[in-house]
């Protein structure tokens, strides 16, 4: 493992850290995905998580938001509350039949429980995380008829509306255009500036080598753990992604596991 070592985290609190990961094992009813994986994610930074297809990524942000329950190991968070976690827009149902001010608005609610109502300050939150991601004047269209893009930025309002502590995002910037994603870096970039501790999945390397922390994945289980510049090697990458590494790639865009 590159970084520290699992055995000199042994003993560690969950301070100095948003969240300790101990020994986590988790899938989905028979189906293991996750295989005795132990992590720290720093506080107020940024964690991108790597690894080939089908390596864990998700259920890790799914083990994290407490969607899936982890059948051993423990997952300490520092700070209370539920964190933000902004699924893959693909991942959000079509045939929901609900506008992108209410998608917003749901943030609210998942902070203040179903059967409270929102108040002015809860939607002035809901306005304000939408003209943040420029989806403003998108407020009464359907989820459904928005591009892949437009949705993602919605979702990701959503995720801010909560105001949490800990942001989860999959795949945030996926499929996106070059403006879409320096706008969604840069929001990213302003949430950690206000003490956000954002967690985010990607199979885009210049984003993940942006991260103060990365945590590799194969397999379910983590290969390494520190720094990008340290995780993310040639050879690390060539072992786990079979990308073969030239010196040109200084900056590899886009790691993607061979077939
Ligand atoms: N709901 C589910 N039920 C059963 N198996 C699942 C479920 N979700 C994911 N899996 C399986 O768990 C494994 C890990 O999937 P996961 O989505 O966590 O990987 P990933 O690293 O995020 O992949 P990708 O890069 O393709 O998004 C895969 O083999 C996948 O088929």
């Amino acid at each position: 493992m590159t970084g520290e070592t699992l055995g000199e985290m042994t003993g560690e609190t969950v301070s100095g850290n948003a969240v300790v990961i101990s020994e986590v094992t988790a899938g989905y009813g028979r189906t293991t995905v996750l295989r005795g994986l132990s992590a720290r994610l720093p506080r107020c930074g940024v964690t991108a998580v790597v690894g080939p297809n089908g390596s864990g990524k998700s259920t890790l942000l799914g083990v994290l938001a407490g969607t899936v329950r982890p059948s051993r190991g423990t997952v300490e968070h520092a700070a209370p509350g539920r964190p933000g976690y902004v699924v893959q827009r693909d991942a959000v149902s079509d045939a929901m039949p609900i506008t992108v001010r209410d998608t917003v608005a749901m943030g609210r609610w998942a902070l203040r429980g179903p059967w409270r109502r929102l108040t002015a300050q809860d939607w002035s939150i809901v306005d304000a995380c939408m003209a943040m991601l420029d989806v403003t004047p998108l407020a009464a269209r359907h989820l459904s008829t928005l591009s892949g893009g437009q949705r993602q930025r919605v979702l990701l309002a959503q995720g801010l509306a909560q105001e949490p502590a800990l942001l989860l995002l999959d795949e945030p910037t996926t499929g996106l255009d070059m403006n879409a994603k320096h706008h969604i870096t840069s929001v990213l970039d302003r949430e950690k500036a206000r003490g956000v501790t954002i967690v985010h999945a990607t199979h885009d390397l210049t984003a993940a080598m942006r991260a103060d922390h990365c945590l590799l994945l194969d397999g379910g289980r983590l290969v390494a753990e520190g720094p990008p510049e340290s995780v993310l090697t040639p050879r690390t990458l060539e072992r786990v992604f079979e990308y073969a590494v030239r010196p040109t790639d200084a900056a590899p865009r886009t790691a993607e596991a061979k077939p």
